[in-house]
């Protein structure tokens, strides 16, 4: 159903925009052309999340009413926040018959940590979204439940890497997935991850 992806608002941000380097663009094109046998698929990303896709679960429904309507309708994504260029810049493509997504991405100036580098939270939040989109696209609405992350090597601020996601397992409502990050030659591996997201139980109302 995901993967039909109703649009939610005015921009894709998953398509080729001035910001994006070379090598990102050099990527997208790459699996552009993967894309033309069906074997992979691009995922669009939007600002929004769809406010009605919420309306299937009751546990949702209950967790919106917990929150100030005005401040829910300005509710956008985390990654989406910030302007072209300067924070999250990335695109995902799911490959259905091996379980995974590769995510490109490149982290503009504003993710700063140390002098030089990409902060640890702003890394754990591009695995999340990498590792929960490739959840949501096996198992359905999840939540992250444990993400553990190795942070190996540092990246250079403003790089552009491959995130690599496999879904490892499914046991009922859990949802296993690993997930590296590789500099674009793929000589560096910079991070590494395993992760456990739980399907949201429709009979479960968040206290
Ligand atoms: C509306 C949707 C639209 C989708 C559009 C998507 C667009 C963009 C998406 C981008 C992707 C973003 C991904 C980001 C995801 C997040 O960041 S989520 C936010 C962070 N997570 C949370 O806040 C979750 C908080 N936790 C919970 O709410 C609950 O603990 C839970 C829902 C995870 C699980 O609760 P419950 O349903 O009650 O299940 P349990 O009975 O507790 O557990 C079920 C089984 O899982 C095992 N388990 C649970 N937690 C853990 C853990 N931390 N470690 C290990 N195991 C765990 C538990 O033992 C049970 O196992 P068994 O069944 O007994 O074997």
């Amino acid at each position: 159903r995901l993967l039909s992806s109703e649009k939610v608002s005015d921009k894709n941000h998953s398509l080729p925009k001035p910001c994006w380097g070379k090598d990102m663009r050099l990527l997208f094109d790459q699996f552009m052309k993967k894309c033309e046998d069906g074997s992979w698929i691009h995922l669009p990303s939007y600002e929004y999340i769809a406010t009605q896709r919420s309306q299937d679960f009751p546990t949702f429904i209950h967790a919106s009413e917990l929150i100030n309507k005005e401040k829910l309708s300005q509710g956008r994504l985390f990654t989406k926040s910030f302007e072209d260029g300067l924070g999250f810049e990335y695109v995902m493509f799911y490959n259905d018959a091996e379980k995974r997504i590769v995510c490109v991405f490149q982290g503009g100036p504003h993710l700063q940590g140390m002098p030089g580098f990409f902060h640890g939270g702003a890394i754990a939040t591009m695995i999340d979204a990498t590792v929960g989109m490739n959840a949501i696209v096996s198992g359905g609405i999840v939540m992250t439940a444990n993400l553990n992350i190795n942070f190996k090597r540092p990246i250079p601020l403003c790089s552009i890497v491959l995130i690599n996601s496999q879904l490892d397992k499914i046991e009922g409502r859990k949802l296993l997935v690993s997930c590296n990050v590789q500099s674009v030659d793929e000589k560096i591996l910079y991070t590494e991850a395993t992760s456990l997201f739980v399907k949201l139980n429709p009979e479960k109302e968040f206290d």
